[in-house]
């Protein structure tokens, strides 16, 4: 599940839509890194969010541990795994969230599963999450369609927005039904399985992003397996209109000899990305 920030962009062909990534003409793709919330703690969290912003992030994926996180791979499930250890919890990221985002130009989005959601209670994690972010589901599609109208409701009220996925085993009808339900953008997450696990982005992602764009007009973001530019840059020729990197941050933050080693890293990591973009276009 994802939660963004909503800044309100108009998006004339969906104009419901509050939070979007915007298709771009000169297609200029956009960067969504994925970082853990609490990895190594809050404050380096704060900071890196910050400095993506700074590098140009269009959006920042954050993720919030949970116990049981069923898609993420060793790399996120380590990064939760440490979060969890020194007691972190969601209430300490809104506080720092609260702080953070009237500084940022970007929306943060949120990713967790619904099991938290569940526990707060929809209404009231909808409303403390206030800060008009927009959400992912981990759902089964069924499952999210059967919960829609209490989510959707209670998100609508707070201006979040739900962002759904589809993957490579989706099968074409509900892979519509989701890309008509998605909000803010389309997540094509590209190869079944956990998360941070391959080495080289999914060859049918180029099939998979033309049927879902015959589909669908909305902005669709490829995530799961892209590690280096070179292979955001290769998704982007594919036609996708947003690239997801989310296990090469994590590392980068998780495995510095320091926090400050960590966000330099990242700094000149993500810079790359756009110097590949640049040359893209
Ligand atoms: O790590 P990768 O392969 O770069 O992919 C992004 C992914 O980690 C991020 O979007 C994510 C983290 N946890 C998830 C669980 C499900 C789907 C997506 C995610």
């Amino acid at each position: 599940m994802l939660v963004a920030t909503c800044h309100k962009l108009h998006n004339p062909s969906h104009p419901h839509l509050l939070l979007y990534i915007k298709i771009d003409e000169q297609g200029k793709v956009a960067l969504i890194p994925y970082i853990t919330a609490g990895d190594p703690d809050l404050s380096v969290t704060a900071e890196t969010l910050k400095a993506l912003d700074s590098c140009g992030s269009d959006i920042i994926e954050l993720g919030v541990p949970y116990s049981d996180p069923l898609a993420d791979g060793p790399v996120t499930q380590a990064a939760a795994t440490r979060y969890l250890a020194r007691g972190t919890n969601l209430n300490a990221i809104l506080a720092m969230l609260k702080e953070v985002i009237p500084k940022l130009s970007c929306p943060i989005a949120h990713f967790t599963y619904y099991n938290p959601i569940l526990k707060r209670g929809v209404g009231e994690f909808m409303c403390t999450i206030k800060l008009k972010m927009s959400v992912y589901m981990d759902l089964w599609f069924q499952m999210f369609h059967w919960k829609r109208d209490i989510l959707r409701k209670e998100a609508m009220k707070n201006n979040i927005e739900l962002v759904l996925l589809t993957t490579p085993t989706t099968p074409m009808e509900r892979m519509k039904a989701i890309a008509d339900a998605s909000e803010g953008f389309l997540y094509l997450v590209s190869s079944i399985g956990v998360t941070g696990v391959r080495a080289s982005v999914n060859e049918r992602v180029p099939a998979l992003l033309k049927v879902i764009k015959e589909a669908t007009s909305k902005a669709v973001a490829v995530g799961f397996g892209i590690l280096k530019p070179e292979q955001a840059k290769q998704v982007a020729g594919w036609g996708a209109d947003g690239v997801i990197v989310g296990i090469a941050m994590v590392k980068l933050l998780g495995e510095a000899k320091t926090p400050e080693e960590g966000l330099k890293g990242l700094e000149i990591f993500t810079g790359l990305f756009f110097l590949f973009f640049g040359s893209n276009s």
